[in-house]
């Protein structure tokens, strides 16, 4: 199977149709012609791949101003049969919208996706200070629920803009995030197929497990990208669940698995910490190019480890030294 879009893909995401997952999907080539399946949660989309129904799920990881998604990171972080293919960028604007007729001043509980409200809170805080807010699956679902016949559980839903131009809902107020600019980060999950080839503008997304509970363990991770000079986009900590202080790391680093300098800090990882997994080396949504020393690039490893291997050669007759 091909590793996105083309031919025969068939994708999960977080649904139903006009969440912001579904417009990240939408950017991958040859998805808007794709079998599309929408699931209620990040957990059913990830489980459609790995029961096969599905080639891929578009699921939301971070966002910029609310952090990361948990239940993606713990969901990725636990499986050894999901690998990230693909990131998408998606900006977020968010609009609060009722059933035409409604008022802001008649409006007493609001629902979206947990992420949403959070980005909202100061606008809501700010005209609806008494309002209850009830979580939803996603931002879409809090207003396809308000177009269906009553009782409403809600009086008013936020969500992307396109909701309310598709339902004819009535936009209350537009634009009510509290940070202009907000994006959030999507990633394409797979089972285990050949790695996208080396761009040159890459991230390695893995999972470093805190090997054992010592002074300057965390220092000893990052020692390995520090030395190697790999820069890292996200590091977040995440509680195993096993007892209160057992921790992973989720991160992501700049470069592909095939980049040496990559490549030797993984194995320096698996050294301290052999659990260490890899979810995949894909292209960068931003395209920038990381600036890698010279020291750091892949044809100064390879010298450098000619020179140790010569070493051995110098010592006598070609033989290595017997120990
Ligand atoms: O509810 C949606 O529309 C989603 O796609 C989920 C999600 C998220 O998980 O962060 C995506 C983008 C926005 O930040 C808010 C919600």
């Amino acid at each position: 199977m091909s590793p996105d879009g083309a031919s025969g893909e068939t994708y999960a995401y977080l649904g139903p149709e006009l969440t912001f997952t579904e417009s990240a999907l939408l950017t991958v080539p040859g998805a808007a012609e794709a079998r599309r399946v929408p699931a209620t949660s990040v957990n059913a989309a990830l489980q459609l791949v790995l029961d096969g129904e599905v080639g891929a799920a578009m699921v939301p990881i971070e966002n910029s101003v609310e952090g990361g998604v948990t239940a993606t990171l713990d969901a990725i972080a636990v499986s050894e049969e999901l690998r990230i293919i693909r990131e998408v960028v998606v900006p977020v604007r968010f609009n609060l919208l009722a059933r035409p007729g409604t008022r802001l001043e008649d409006v007493r509980v609001v629902a979206t996706h947990s992420h949403a409200i959070a980005q909202c809170r100061g606008w809501v805080d700010e005209h609806l200070p008494d309002v209850e807010y009830l979580p939803s699956s996603s931002t879409a679902a809090a207003g396809v629920a308000l177009t269906g016949p009553g009782p409403w559980p809600w009086d008013a839903a936020i969500c992307a803009p396109v909701v309310g131009e598709r339902y004819g809902l009535t936009v209350l107020a537009a634009d009510i995030g509290d940070r202009s600019g907000a994006v959030t980060r999507f990633v394409l999950v797979s089972r285990p197929r050949p790695l996208p080839p080396r761009t040159g503008s890459d991230k390695t997304t893995i999972v470093v497990p805190l090997p054992d509970d010592h002074p300057g363990a965390l220092m000893e991770i990052l020692e390995q990208f520090a030395t190697r000079g790999v820069n890292l986009s996200r590091i977040e900590s995440r509680p195993t669940g096993a007892y209160l202080g057992d921790y992973f790391f989720s991160i992501d680093a700049e470069g592909h698995l095939e980049d040496a300098r990559v490549a030797d800090a993984l194995a320096g990882l698996h050294r301290i910490s052999p659990a260490t997994r890899f979810l995949g080396s894909y292209p960068r949504a931003d395209e920038s190019v990381p600036s890698v020393a010279r020291h750091h690039r892949d044809q100064a490893f390879e010298e450098a480890f000619r020179w140790v291997r010569s070493l051995a050669r110098r010592t006598g007759d070609g033989d290595p030294p017997r120990r």
